[in-house]
């Protein structure tokens, strides 16, 4: 048994290895029964399709559309039913749960406060009715004998014009204890809305000493990411796919980086990958083909990320499936894509390093050591079989 094949994860290693998850939207992400329900409730008559199966089903393929405009219309459908305190208790709670199910240990989902407002709902109404329903989730997941930690991201839409107040709502909720906000984003249409914008909204957070990430580098290329580090000073890129257009690979194979990559992986500036997502908007062509290949080899602040679960019908562990299958990547190349990713998020320093060695490195360690027991058992069996 060569390295490789022993470290070569199964779906099942997959499942079970510690995941972190940094690149999550809550109404990217709901179960596609619970949709049905809530609008059943909510007196919503707007749904597409009436089957929990077949619904899940229109999502994927209207969400396929190789256009982020197109992609981001399913969301009427989602925000539609998420509007009273029930419905986004019970949407964060089984985003979660599943979410643990799935092997994450950690997680920071976003949403925008601002599209909950329909029914009347406040603001903080919105972000403590979320709060609780991670709270719940990450209770009913322990009972069930997973263990994760969820932090909220604030989002602003980057066609509105909210951002500082949204900004300000993430500055009161932060450091909640038991993880409440730990930061801030924006998302929506990149092409004609760039970061800049928004400037009042990170230069105000930027005083605060508080985080924040910044959709750029997805449906739009370099002029967005070089913005969003630049004029905005961003934590992490929410995707950055794009950087590969400033790398260039030679026929010869030789690497050269532009000023602005150089600068990304000079400054570990992290990139909160989503293949499944860029498959379906354009920003990439297929799993083989995904830029994360080139990045992990060129050692940039590479993660794996799933973007929306329910358009993409996807989760991290499928997301992780469809790399090892492109790749042949090994439990090594997922740690080292976990261990980035932890060391990436937004909560305390201590606590990051806490979850990397008391929770991912075992949990790594774990599976690694597994092959050597199946093969002492083939081994001493064969051993009594010739005695
Ligand atoms: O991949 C994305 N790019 C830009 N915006 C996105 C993406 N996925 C979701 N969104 C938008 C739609 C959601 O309603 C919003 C907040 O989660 O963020
Ligand atoms: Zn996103």
């Amino acid at each position: 048994m060569t390295s490789q094949t022993r470290n070569t994860p199964s779906s099942d290693q997959i499942r079970r290895a510690p995941k972190v998850l940094l690149h999550d939207h809550l109404d990217g992400g709901l179960r596609p029964g619970t949709i049905v329900d809530l609008a059943r409730d909510a007196g919503y008559a707007g749904l597409p399709e009436a089957d929990p199966d077949k619904l899940g089903v229109w999502f994927r393929e209207a969400a396929d559309s190789g256009s982020l405009e197109r992609y981001l219309e399913t969301f009427a459908h989602t925000c539609a039913v998420m509007q009273t305190r029930e419905a986004l208790v019970r949407v964060a709670a089984e985003c979660a749960e599943d979410l643990a199910e799935d092997g994450v240990v950690y997680a920071e989902v976003r949403y925008a406060p601002e599209q909950h407002l329909e029914a009347g709902l406040t603001l903080e109404e919105v972000v403590e009715a979320v709060n609780e329903g991670f709270r719940e989730g990450e209770r009913r997941a322990r009972e069930n004998g997973h263990r994760i930690r969820v932090g909220a991201l604030l989002t602003a839409m980057r066609h509105a014009a909210r951002a500082l107040e949204i900004a300000e709502l993430a500055n009161r909720y932060r450091d909640l204890s038991g993880g409440g906000v730990v930061g801030f984003d924006i998302a929506g249409a990149e092409a004609g809305f760039p970061p800049t914008r928004h400037l009042d909204a990170f230069e105000y957070l930027k005083r605060e000493n508080n985080h924040f990430t910044i959709h750029a580098g997805e449906a739009f290329g370099l002029p967005s990411i070089w913005q969003a580090l630049q004029w905005c000073g961003a934590d992490r890129l929410g995707h950055g796919v794009r950087i590969i257009d400033d790398i260039h690979v030679g026929e010869d194979g030789t690497v050269k980086l532009g000023r602005l990559a150089a600068y990304v992986r000079d400054k570990r500036v992290p990139l909160e990958l989503c293949p499944s997502s860029n498959l379906q908007t354009g920003a990439a062509d297929s799993y083989a083909g995904h830029p994360i290949g080139l990045l992990r080899r060129l050692h940039f602040r590479a993660t794996v990320n799933t973007d929306n679960r329910l358009m993409s019908g996807t989760s991290m562990s499928r997301e992780f499936e469809h790399l090892v299958d492109a790749f042949g990547y090994s439990l090594d190349d997922m740690q080292w894509f976990t261990v980035n990713a932890m060391k990436s998020a937004f909560i305390p320093f201590d606590e990051r390093l806490a979850m990397i060695n008391d929770v991912i490195k075992p949990g790594y360690a774990e599976l690694k050591s597994e092959w050597l027991f199946q093969q002492t058992a083939s081994t001493s069996g064969s051993a009594s079989s010739r005695d």
